[in-house]
């Protein structure tokens, strides 16, 4: 049996720059890993994919994205074996943190190693990318600049580790509706993503945090206006930034110290009915 963990994602910058021929929209983004992790426990067996999940509601079929990718790898090394897949979650769902991403990027790796395939990360990321545009980040993480439709990958210097408050509204977002909806509305202000990269070169923490930017951030606050009270919370309790992550819902802030993170994620706690975590920024996948 081995044990398989991933890490959750924040968008830093999230930019929109076209449509393309395939439906998708191309996409410049820093993508940054954060630690908070779910468990993928998986172990060879002589039968099928089996999977069981600790939530309750989140359907263990071959729809969900570990079964997905376990059986991906199954179908192209043709394996006459199956595994055995137990995932803990611990990142909430439809939340705009990579969450099924993660689960997906983990069972890759973890297919790699109980069969011995020896891939390279790039076959893993071609595989991944296949199955979702966020999995090829979350197979390497750190924090990378994003393009393509997401799965086209460049490293940039680790972010000096920083804290960060999240705080999960009770309602989840589709990110198919959220590029639907930016299609209509567009953005008034587009990230620049030239220069954050040149401030995470630095190692500048105050002045990534004020080059923050998400064009997806307008499309869903305005069906979903407690973003914007979160941010806003989130600012008055001190955080040095605060943003919404992917398409959403879910808020964060970046925080100098884990002083002000308690600070801002107790309030959070008292005066909404959010899920909130206190975590910091990680680097790559070793
Ligand atoms: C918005 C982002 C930002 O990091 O994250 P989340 O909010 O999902 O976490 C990503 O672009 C999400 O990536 P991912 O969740 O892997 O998306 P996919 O499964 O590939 O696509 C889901 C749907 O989103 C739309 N989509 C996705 C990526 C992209 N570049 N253009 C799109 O138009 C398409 O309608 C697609 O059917
Ligand atoms: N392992 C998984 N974990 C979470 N969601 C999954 C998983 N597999 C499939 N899904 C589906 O993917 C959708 C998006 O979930 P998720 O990846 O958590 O959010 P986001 O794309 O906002 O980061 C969910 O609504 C769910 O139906």
């Amino acid at each position: 049996m081995i044990k398989v963990e991933g890490n959750a994602k924040i968008n830093l910058t999230l930019d929109i720059l076209g449509k393309r021929p395939d439906g998708y929209h191309e996409v410049a983004m820093v993508m940054q890993s954060i630690g908070l992790s779910d468990t993928v426990e998986m172990e060879k067996t002589d039968g099928p994919i089996e999977l069981t999940i600790n939530v309750p509601w989140l359907k263990a079929d071959e729809k969900n994205l570990a079964w997905r990718a376990a059986a991906l790898i199954k179908e192209e090394y043709k394996l006459a074996g199956g595994v055995r897949m137990k995932l803990t979650k611990r990142i909430p769902v439809a939340a705009g943190l990579a969450g099924g991403s993660t689960d997906a990027a983990a069972v890759l790796r973890g297919m790699n190693e109980l069969y011995a395939l020896e891939l390279s990360e790039e076959r893993l990321c071609e595989l991944g990318a296949r199955l979702g545009s966020d999995i090829p980040f979350c197979l390497l993480g750190g924090t990378m600049l994003s393009t393509g439709r997401g799965e086209v990958l460049k490293r940039l210097p680790d972010l000096p580790a920083t804290w960060v408050v999240l705080a999960k509204p009770r309602i989840s977002v589709s990110t198919a509706w959220a590029y639907q909806n930016y299609d209509e509305q567009g953005a008034k202000d587009h990230p620049d993503n030239e220069r954050i990269q040149q401030e995470i070169a630095r190692g500048d923490r105050k002045a990534v945090a004020g080059l923050l930017c998400n064009v997806l951030e307008s499309v869903t606050i305005k069906k979903y206006d407690v973003i914007s009270q979160y941010k806003q919370m989130m600012m008055q309790q001190g955080a040095m930034a605060s943003m919404m992550s992917g398409s959403g819902p879910t808020v964060f802030g970046l925080a100098e110290s884990k002083e002000t993170a308690d600070r801002i994620a107790t309030h959070m706690r008292e005066h909404t009915d959010a899920y909130v975590y206190v975590i910091r920024t990680t680097g790559k996948v070793q």
